[in-house]
């Protein structure tokens, strides 16, 4: 058997894995498939010959359960759906802002007037959640303290308060962290010295957290870093008697690196010195990512975050090992949204095609919750 017998043989199967009308018959195809694989035997990898002996393995021939597009469907443990997004919306303390943000083709920063315009065609095609950012944009919104993160007519307060009262069903996650609001835009109060001081900032945090539960947040997601601070954010929940209402959602593994520097753009939350390398996981510390998994499930954790996603699908996995028992969630960052959409640009693949291959990735990995700047596209493209 020449090798372009071979090969046209195995043309002609590859075809028959998208049906077809002109197809032929399924036992004319299987004939003919058949006589010349006999024919190729001696050629053949001897994987492929003993697939067809009656007295050797079947289990070579995998092609048949996924030849049809709902078997290739079926092939996946989780598929995405839309109760499985959340939404990230950048909130500014200018009412009528709307303003594109130029590293995150299509995300905008938007005041408070602005939410209701567009999340009510989203909510009618299936969004069901968003994560609220805070971006003071007043030059004397900032102080060493992060006063203005828990204002109650900020950004994100009353952001919570308006949308609790229009989409009474939808459930509203608010990023919890001071370096929106700290004039060195560290996530933390700090020492003289400029390194985080983990216990006024873990105070500081918890009390915002509670603030945000109070106004109205069905989940509170810390994204500090600082020690403990899922411990101390349950006890106020506890404390305040509202613990039973709210989710407690931890970026327990959250790696430093590039890959939020569109979010830090549009936040307006890049450190006036230094970096964040100290609390931040170093890219390459999976130890420390499933010490930090194992610690904030002992201290109350509800859901367990892993950011960046693509970058980290270990440790998606990881988490769904350690943390069987809870959600996980995969925050599909800023730079992975920005790279993503440059590439398709440039002509390197297509971006819808794209997405969704990231996000099964994510899924098979193991989260069941997806932050996506891709929400809106998702919404139309899940009901195509
Ligand atoms: N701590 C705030 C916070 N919460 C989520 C992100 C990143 C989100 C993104 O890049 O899309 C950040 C930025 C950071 O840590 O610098
Ligand atoms: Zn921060
Ligand atoms: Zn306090």
């Amino acid at each position: 058997m020449s090798f372009s017998t071979l090969v046209s043989d195995l043309t002609y199967r590859d075809s028959t894995h998208s049906p077809r009308p002109s197809a032929p018959s399924h036992t004319a195809s299987t004939n003919t498939a058949r006589s010349h694989l006999s024919r190729a035997q001696s050629s053949y990898a001897s994987t492929a010959a003993t697939s067809v002996s009656i007295s050797g393995s079947i289990s070579s021939q995998l092609h048949g359960g996924y030849s049809h597009p709902l078997a290739r469907q079926w092939q996946a443990e989780r598929q995405l759906t839309k109760s499985m997004l959340i939404y990230p919306l950048f909130i500014t303390d200018n009412p009528d802002e709307c303003t594109p943000i130029p590293s995150l083709p299509g995300q905008k920063r938007l005041g408070i007037n602005k939410l209701i315009p567009l999340l009510t065609p989203l909510i009618a095609k299936g969004l069901k959640s968003v994560i609220l950012f805070g971006v003071p944009l007043a030059p004397t919104a900032k102080d060493a303290l992060g006063t203005a993160a828990d204002d109650p007519l900020g950004p994100v307060i009353a952001g919570l308060r308006l949308l609790r009262r229009a989409f009474p069903q939808l459930f509203l996650v608010a990023d919890v962290c001071l370096c929106e609001y700290t004039s060195h835009g560290h996530c933390g109060i700090l020492h003289d010295d400029g390194s985080l001081n983990n216990t006024l900032s873990v105070d500081r945090i918890s009390d915002v957290a509670l603030a945000y539960a109070e106004a109205g947040a069905h989940c509170v997601a810390p994204s500090d870093m600082n020690d403990g601070r899922i411990r101390a954010i349950k006890l106020k929940l506890i404390e305040s008697g509202i613990a039973h209402r709210v989710v407690l959602m931890s970026y327990s593994a959250k790696f430093s690196g590039c890959l939020y520097g569109p979010f830090r753009d549009a936040a307006g939350s890049v450190p006036s010195f230094g970096d964040r390398r100290c609390y931040q996981l170093p890219p390459g510390g999976r130890g420390l990512a499933r010490r930090a998994i194992r610690r904030d499930i002992e201290e109350g954790a509800d859901i367990i975050m892993v950011k960046p996603a693509s970058q980290y699908l270990d440790i998606i996995s990881d988490a769904k090992d350690i943390g069987k028992d809870l959600p996980v969630a995969a925050y599909q960052v800023s730079g992975e949204y920005a790279m993503i959409h440059a590439a398709a640009k440039a002509g390197v693949f297509d971006l819808k095609t794209m997405a969704f291959e990231s996000t099964e990735g994510i899924l098979r990995a193991g989260a069941s919750i997806v932050v996506s700047y891709f929400t809106p596209e998702f919404l139309e493209w899940l009901d195509t």
